[in-house]
């Protein structure tokens, strides 16, 4: 197992103090870091004082070109994602009070996280989830954070063409005005999976910079955006109690088997007594609340990517950009999670957008809105395979320098197992709750805090000072948050619910 930063890097060369902050000439990264470099040069970062002798950090061997707010809507992005549908549910679950305070500690927390990850960075100068992994404990460190990443975001990208190929074939059987029994290969779930990895995803991945990606990011926001305006218009739109639509109707046509979500509601089976919102509730669900919530806040993996970008890095200004981002997502989330569940109270389903199509399956704004879903979750899948890329880069070839075959390669590799993973796995959204329930709090609470007791120079913040107690408190939390879901799905599991927490 290597020591921590400081000797190490003392032995690899010359390092600065800058009054605790230090600062290192990354000749010791070569090896390691290979991949990062914007400029496609071999790895050679700097974090170098600035010459006024501020706490500062900078590259010097290339400039970050991604401005400010590129990088909010890539981070932004990179945090919206199919977590927000779940999130009403989760609101029925707990009630509104509880939601809020859960949802507020998941996004500080998230937040306090980043400033882990930041502050670690800073000091050894590793722009890589993975390699802060090496830095802290070697190899097994290094690994642990790449499968994390990989498990958690191949999980989430899983989740987003599954909601492509749930929702697409609908959407264009609708607007073509298509016989729902009529086998035509462009109503066919699967086939539109891979035409959307093959078209849109794809070019995207390939990609050599997040940067490029901020416009992309910028309009799958603005699509989210508008699904939580039509979430709000809903809200005033359908009377509570709601009707079904008809038993008989094209609903069932239409395949809208609400049951492989894990529950069944058919005609409307499951009702609220009252249509009264509750403020406090718990039930056997409440246990999902958290994997959910955590879910939807996993943006880690993607933090030190876009830092690497960012103009003018500073851990200020990045935690600034994250700062944003989360308080951005953070609204979005509880308003969208607030009236999707005034809308439908206890009825509401575990997948949002499914809950609506019991109303009426061919309502237009909805259909809209599903276009504005799966367009920015598809904008999304990019975003969140890059960091997926680099780990496994890191992993697999920790010595190569970049390379265009291998950068696509890898791409294509991932893509082709994850339209597999949609296509074949009947039930693949349970697999999602034992992913947020165990890589999320992993990346989120356990990794940076752990990394940081062990980077963070003892001389600098001995293990008593504030910070590492603080820190040592985080990572303690992650596993209490991580052995208590487990636990509560197994039970969940084994005594008949089961339900897809943590991604849908
Ligand atoms: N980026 C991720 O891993 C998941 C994302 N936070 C979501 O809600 O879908």
């Amino acid at each position: 197992m290597m020591e921590p930063a400081q000797s190490e890097i003392l032995s690899n060369g010359k390092s600065h103090d800058l009054g605790g902050e230090m600062v290192v000439p990354m000749k010791m990264m070569q090896e390691e870091d290979v991949f990062d470099d914007p400029d496609g040069a071999l790895e050679n970062e700097e974090f170098l004082p600035s010459g006024d002798g501020k706490k500062n950090i900078h590259f010097t061997d290339f400039e970050g070109k991604t401005s400010f707010g590129m990088s909010v809507f890539n981070l932004g992005n990179a945090i919206m994602g199919s977590g927000i549908l779940g999130l009403s549910y989760a609101m029925a679950n707990t009630g509104i009070l509880l939601f809020l305070f859960l949802l507020t500690a998941v996004a500080a927390l998230s937040s306090y996280s980043i400033h882990l990850l930041l502050k670690s960075s800073g000091i050894v100068g590793i722009r890589a989830y993975e390699l802060l992994g090496y830095r802290a404990f070697g190899t097994p460190g290094k690994m642990a954070a790449g499968i994390a990443i990989t498990l958690q975001n191949i999980g989430a990208m899983s989740s987003y063409l599954y909601i492509v190929k749930s929702e697409l074939p609908l959407v264009i059987q609708t607007f073509l005005k298509a016989d729902p029994e009529s086998h035509l290969w462009y109503l066919n779930g699967n086939y539109l999976v891979m035409m959307v990895s093959a078209s849109i995803i794809l070019p995207l991945a390939l990609m050599k910079q997040l940067g490029y990606l901020g416009y992309t990011s910028g309009f799958s926001l603005s699509c989210m955006v508008f699904f939580l305006s039509a979430v709000i218009y809903k809200k005033f739109q359908i009377p509570c109690p709601f009707e079904e639509f008809s038993a008989n109707s094209t609903a069932e046509h239409l395949s809208l088997n609400v049951s492989s979500h894990g529950h069944e509601y058919n005609n409307g089976l499951v009702h609220e007594d009252d249509c009264t919102p509750r403020l406090f509730k718990i039930n056997s669900q409440t246990v999902y609340t958290i994997p959910i919530l955590a879910f939807a806040f996993v943006c880690h993996p993607e933090v030190l990517p876009i830092y690497t970008e960012l103009r003018n890095p500073t851990q200020k200004r990045m935690q600034k950009v994250s700062n944003i981002s989360i308080l951005v997502m953070y609204t979005m989330y509880f308003l969208a999670a607030l009236f999707g569940y005034l809308t439908f109270l206890g009825n509401v389903e575990p997948e949002l957008l499914h809950t609506y199509s019991r109303i009426d399956p061919y309502d237009t704004l909805i259909l809209c809105v599903r276009v504005a879903v799966l367009t920015a979750v598809t904008l999304t899948v990019p975003i969140v395979l890059f960091p997926v890329r680099r780990a496994i880069q890191h992993m697999l070839f920790p010595t190569k320098s970049f390379n265009w075959l291998r950068h696509i390669g890898i791409a294509m590799v991932l893509l082709t197992l994850i339209n597999m993973l949609v296509i074949f796995a009947p039930n693949i959204l349970s697999i999602f709750s034992i992913i947020g329930a165990t890589s999320a709090p992993c990346l989120i609470f356990i990794f940076p805090a752990v990394f940081y007791i062990r980077i963070v120079p003892k001389e600098d913040e001995p293990m008593n000072s504030v910070p590492k107690i603080l820190a040592a408190c985080f990572a303690a939390l992650g596993v209490i948050f991580m052995v208590m879901s487990l636990s509560f799905i197994i039970i969940d599991w084994s005594t008949g619910g089961g339900l897809a927490a943590g991604g849908h």
